[in-house]
Parts: structure tokens; C-alpha cells; sequence
């Protein structure tokens, strides 16, 4: 008979965290909290809300009945190390010191690592990381930005993305390494990854200010007015920072990061909120007409998942903008809680190696 592997899988978002506990693929529970946007507001720097996560974490096992003596390992969502490949990695000290720096910037992922090792060193079991957000497949072409100095860098939703690809492949009766996918995370941060034969070639980098606005973020920007804001002498870095990541997008203009809020201002009638919730669309689609250019037209399949794509009537505006494109599929939420688990198991039942971060 199989082992059974108890796994605890813990992933904080920009919006939400979310635990999980599996028996090998059968969940025994998960659970997804929402921080609203001024929860989070709250918190100046990311490593700040470490207790405020992590209590959250343990009162949920609390909660949930599950002793933590039970646990044979723990999954964290990986953050903001350095760049790396696809796959399963084992926490070390090096790693965690890169998360608490975050060596590739501000992320709550970052705390995802952080916690996982704080976890399982308490009970002597192994801790890792899946698909962290900086995994980098980037082709060349796609690093150039136009300034030799900033090149552009990926960060953003590989975990997820990649688990949808292998859903829709297998839906339309293949492996993901066989289509030519557009993949749009629809979260508290959006990213349109272009996979091409199981590599994300080209992805805006959700966190630095690149692609389309979403829920807490500004998304590109136009630079010189940025650059005229930051030696405006109105606004610390941070201040500026905060507007770009956390305070920016949805929030600033219509102060909730919530896409239910604004889905019940528009049925009520607020013509704002529905042109700001829309603009948010169109960017998203403009980005996944960028990522059909960079396949030469070869798209596959269009797919939007995340959270936001639990709304019928904003994926709806995406499809009457690109369904030209592809035939688009709609994975709403996230696959993120179960690829976490699926990553360990496989080095766990030595189907694949555990990758070491240096
Ligand atoms: N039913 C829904 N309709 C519209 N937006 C939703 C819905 N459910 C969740 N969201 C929005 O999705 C975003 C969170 O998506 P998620 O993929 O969980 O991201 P994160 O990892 O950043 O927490 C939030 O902005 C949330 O308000
Ligand atoms: C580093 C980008 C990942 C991201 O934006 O995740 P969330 O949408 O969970 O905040």
C-alpha cells in the first residue's frame, strides 16, 4: 500500500492567506481568510505582518482539529529569492535569509518560505517551497526593456498558471508541454504569462509595475509623470512604493481591493465604479493581445483564472475583446493549494529530485 504523507501547505497573498492540509492529494481542509485593503494597509513593510500571518496559520490548525505532531512536512508559496527554475525546492538557511531580504523585492509569498521552515524546524520534518514566483523562463527578447539598466525581470503567478496549463492540456486531450497557452492570473496581483510548449517565455512582472492595473496595484505606469512624482519632495520612497504596490489600481481609485464590493456598486447603479472595474479589463486584454504577438498568432487556448475570474461579467468583457484570439476557458480561483502539495509529493515519492537553492 502507498504512504500516506500529511502535508501542510501555506499561501499568503497579497489579499488573502490560504491553508491547507492534504493526505497525500485528499484534502482534509483548506481554508482562505481575505484581508481587506485596509487590514493590510496597516502593515508598512511585508515582514511586518509575519506574526499576523503566521498566528493565523497555527490558530487554523487550532481550529481545524489537526494536530501538528500529525504533519510528515510543510509547503510554503516561495517569494522573492533569486530567480529560479521551475519545480520543488528545500528550504534552507540561505533561502530564508533571501526571503526576509527579499533579494527580488516585497512580496507576501516571501512570508510563505519563512513560515513553512519556522513550521517544520519546531517539528524536525522537511520544509519546501513549489513554483516560487520568481521562476524565470524567460527568452532573451523578453529581458530587454529599452534601458540597459532595468532589465525585465519575471515575477509573477507560475504556480497557478502552470497547474491551469496542465488542466486545460488535459482537458483539450494532451500534456501542457504540447499547446501554446495565454495565461491571465486574475488576483490581488495580475499577471498574462505566455506559455509556449511548457515555458512562460514572456510574463509582465505583476510586482514592479508592469502590465495591467489590478486589484491593489498600478500596473505600467507613464515614467516621467512617475518620475516628476518621486522629486515631487511631496512623497517618502515608500509613500511612492505603496501607491504602486498595495495602495494602487482598484484600491486607490475605488478604495476596496474586493471585486465582490465593486461587482454589488455597479448593480446598484455606480457608473464610476463600473468604468474603473472595466479599465481594468481592457488593460488585461490589451496585455493578452501583446502575449498573441509574442506566439505569432500559434494560441492554443486563452485562459483566465484567479479570483477575479469568479465574476462572470468581467471575464465576459476579456471575451468580447480577445476571443478573436483563441477560444478562451475560464479556471476560476486558484490550483495553488493542491500544486504546492503535488510538488512535495512528488519528491517525496521520488518521482522527481528535490532541488537545492544556493
Ligand atoms: N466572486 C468574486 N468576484 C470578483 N472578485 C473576486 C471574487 N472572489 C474573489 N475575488 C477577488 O479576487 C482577488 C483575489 O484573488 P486571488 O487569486 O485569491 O489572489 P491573492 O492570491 O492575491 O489573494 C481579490 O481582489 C478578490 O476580491
Ligand atoms: C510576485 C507576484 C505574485 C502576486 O502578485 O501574487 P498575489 O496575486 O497573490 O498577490
Amino acid at each position: 500500500m502507498n504512504q500516506i504523507y500529511r502535508i501542510l501547505a501555506i499561501n499568503p497573498g497579497s489579499t488573502s492567506t490560504k491553508i491547507a492540509v492534504y493526505d497525500n492529494e485528499d484534502s482534509i481542509f483548506t481554508k482562505t481568510i481575505f484581508h481587506s485593503s485596509e487590514i493590510i494597509g496597516q502593515f508598512s513593510k511585508i515582514h511586518d505582518q509575519y506574526n499576523f500571518r503566521k498566528e493565523m496559520v497555527v490558530n487554523t490548525l487550532k481550529e481545524q482539529g489537526v494536530d501538528l505532531n500529525s504533519l510528515d512536512g510543510v509547503v510554503g508559496r516561495g517569494g522573492n529569492m533569486k530567480p529560479v527554475k521551475g519545480g520543488t525546492y528545500g528550504i534552507n538557511e540561505k533561502m530564508i535569509e533571501d526571503l526576509k531580504v527579499g533579494v527580488m523585492g516585497q512580496h507576501a509569498s516571501n512570508l510563505g518560505g519563512i513560515i513553512a521552515w519556522e513550521i517544520a524546524n519546531l517539528l524536525n520534518i522537511p520544509a519546501y517551497v513549489v513554483d516560487p514566483v520568481v521562476v524565470d523562463e524567460l527568452e532573451d527578447l523578453a529581458r530587454i526593456s529599452g534601458m540597459p539598466e532595468i532589465p525585465r525581470k519575471s515575477k509573477d503567478h507560475p504556480l497557478n498558471q502552470k497547474a491551469v496549463g496542465r488542466k486545460a492540456a488535459a482537458e483539450l486531450g494532451g500534456k501542457y508541454e504540447e499547446y501554446n497557452f495565454l495565461i491571465a492570473h486574475l488576483g490581488g496581483g495580475i499577471s498574462i504569462g505566455v506559455h509556449k510548449k511548457g515555458r512562460i517565455i514572456d510574463v509582465n512582472n505583476a510586482l514592479d509595475g508592469d502590465g495591467p492595473f489590478s486589484p491593489e496595484r498600478s500596473g505600467g505606469l507613464p515614467v516621467g509623470s512617475l518620475v516628476d512624482m518621486c522629486f515631487s519632495g511631496e512623497y517618502t520612497k515608500q509613500e511612492i512604493m505603496k501607491k504602486i504596490v498595495g495602495n494602487g489600481g482598484l484600491t486607490a481609485y475605488l478604495g476596496t481591493n474586493d471585486g465582490r464590493e465593486i461587482q454589488k456598486r455597479i448593480k446598484a447603479g455606480d457608473e464610476y465604479a463600473k468604468l474603473i472595474y472595466e479599465a481594468m479589463a481592457y488593460q488585461i486584454s490589451k496585455e493578452i493581445g501583446a502575449g498573441a504577438s509574442v506566439l505569432r498568432g500559434e494560441v492554443d487556448a486563452i485562459l483566465l483564472t484567479g479570483g477575479v475570474a469568479y465574476d462572470d461579467e468581467f471575464t465576459a468583457w476579456i471575451k468580447e475583446r480577445v476571443g478573436f484570439i483563441a477560444p478562451v476557458m475560464v479556471y476560476p480561483g486558484e490550483f495553488e493549494m493542491i500544486a504546492l502539495v503535488q510538488g512535495v509529493l512528488r519528491v517525496m515519492n521520488g518521482v522527481e529530485s528535490v532541488k537545492i537553492y544556493s
